[in-house]
């Protein structure tokens, strides 16, 4: 489907919650430089994929490589992310009495203590590169703003950017455009375009619009299992898709709408 080279494959994962499978013998596969979607209906296991990833739920059987040679299923969170897989979950978490760019140099200096890390003169390098991202999210001229007064979907541009300054090969993002107005969710399509030139990004999501529009694969879970992957396109015109799927939003949607 791709020629960009996997930057994680499961085999067979299986996460058990009191003997229920959320998981069940899922073989998946994300490519380096792809904007990878996760759809399915509730309960299919799409957050729980993003869970056993980042090591944040254990998998009962099975394996999961992080670039060709890294078995994430035996190492903790923490190593985890230092072995480059980064997570935005759905609500902002930024330190919002600090200034946009007190919490990128906080990201940029996980390790260190607050008050180091503010108290430290930064080296030229690691200034460009808060001048990069800053330029990247769009905020700029928010530089000096406290985060705690941006409006809703320049927090979560700040928040993925926090997750950036780990430098992950692998960014995992939980319904990143939730309660995020049109203009928001096309910045922020145009974002995650960007990021995954250097990197992948693999995101659950329910928005089939922001899907169709940002989609390079989707992958279709239900039950636990694989339905479905491919491009928009193909996922769309799916037979096993659309009963499962697909054809209760339509329905769903068009109750709402009254056409
Ligand atoms: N910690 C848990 N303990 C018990 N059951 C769980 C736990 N986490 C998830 N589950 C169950 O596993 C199944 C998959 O849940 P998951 O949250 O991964 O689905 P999802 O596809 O993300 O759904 P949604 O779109 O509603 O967020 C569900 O039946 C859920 O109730």
């Amino acid at each position: 489907m791709s020629k960009n080279p996997a930057v994680l494959r499961s085999k067979k994962i299986t996460v058990e919650f009191s003997g229920f499978k959320a998981i069940n013998e899922l073989d998946f596969q994300v490519n380096r430089n792809t904007v990878h979607f996760v759809i399915g209906p509730n309960g299919a296991g799409k957050t729980t994929l993003l869970d056993v990833i980042c090591g944040n739920a254990r998998a009962s059987k099975g394996s999961i490589t992080f670039n060709e040679k890294y078995e994430l299923a035996k190492m903790s969170e923490n190593e985890i992310v230092h072995r480059g897989i980064s997570r935005k979950f759905q609500a902002p978490s930024v330190f919002a009495h600090l200034t946009v760019f007190e919490n990128l140099e906080i990201a940029m200096k996980q390790k260190k203590t607050l008050r180091s890390i503010l108290r430290a003169k930064m080296t030229k390098e690691e200034e460009q590169k808060l001048t990069d991202m800053l330029d990247l999210i769009g905020l700029t001229s928010e530089k000096d703003k406290s985060a705690g007064s941006l409006a809703h979907g320049q927090k979560q541009w700040l928040e993925i950017a926090m997750v950036l300054m780990q430098e992950p090969d692998l960014v995992l993002l939980d319904e990143p455009i939730a309660g995020m107005s049109k203009q928001e969710r096309i910045k922020t399509g145009e974002l995650i375009t960007k990021i995954a030139k250097e990197r992948a990004v693999l995101i659950v999501e329910h928005d089939m619009d922001f899907v169709k529009d940002y989609a390079d694969v989707v992958t279709v879970m239900h039950e636990g299992q694989l339905l479905f992957e491919g491009s928009m396109e193909d996922v769309q015109k799916d037979p096993k898709v659309r009963e499962v799927y697909l054809g209760r939003k339509v329905d769903a949607d068009a109750e709402v709408t009254g056409t």
